[in-house]
C-alpha cells in the first residue's frame, strides 16, 4: 500500500539552535512531511474522520515545536515522529525540517528522518 499524506513547506517559527544567541530570538524551520495512511476509506467515505487530517497534523507540528525550542533539528525531528506515530497512528513517515539562512551560502540546510514500516 503506497497512500500517503502530505505537508509541503510547512513554515514554524520557534526557539531552535545551539547557540547562546539562538536561544534569545526565534528563526523559521521548513516542514516538509509524508506519512503512510490508508486513502481508499476516506475515498469511499468522503468522511473526514477516516482520513488523516493534514490541517491537524500541521497544527501539531506547529504546536511541538514552539513548546519544545529544541537545540538540534533532529531532537525536532525524533519528537514529532513520536508525537505522529503514537497520537496520529502513522505506521511510516518520511521527515524533512530545514533550516533556512543557518549556513551562508546554502539555501538550506537540514535533516531527513525515516521511521516505521510501511
Ligand atoms: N546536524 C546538525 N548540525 C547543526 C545543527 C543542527 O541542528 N543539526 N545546528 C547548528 C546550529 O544551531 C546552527 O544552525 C547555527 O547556524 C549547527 N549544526
Amino acid at each position: 500500500m503506497a497512500d500517503s499524506v502530505f505537508i509541503e513547506g510547512l513554515v514554524v517559527e520557534t526557539v531552535v539552535g545551539v547557540y547562546d544567541w539562538e536561544r534569545e530570538v526565534t528563526q523559521s524551520l521548513v516542514i516538509d512531511l509524508e506519512m503512510a495512511w490508508d486513502n481508499r476509506v476516506p475515498g469511499h467515505s468522503d468522511d473526514v474522520a477516516d482520513a488523516l487530517d493534514y490541517a491537524t497534523v500541521s497544527g501539531r507540528v506547529e504546536t511541538c515545536l514552539k513548546a519544545l525550542r529544541p537545540k538540534l533539528l533532529e531532537r525536532g525531528a525524533e519528537v514529532l515522529a513520536g508525537i505522529l506515530q503514537q497520537e496520529f497512528g502513522v505506521t511510516w513517515l518520511r521527515l524533512t525540517i530545514r533550516k533556512p539562512g543557518a549556513v551562508p551560502g546554502a539555501k538550506a540546510v537540514g535533516v531527513h528522518i525515516e521511521r516505521g514500516a510501511r
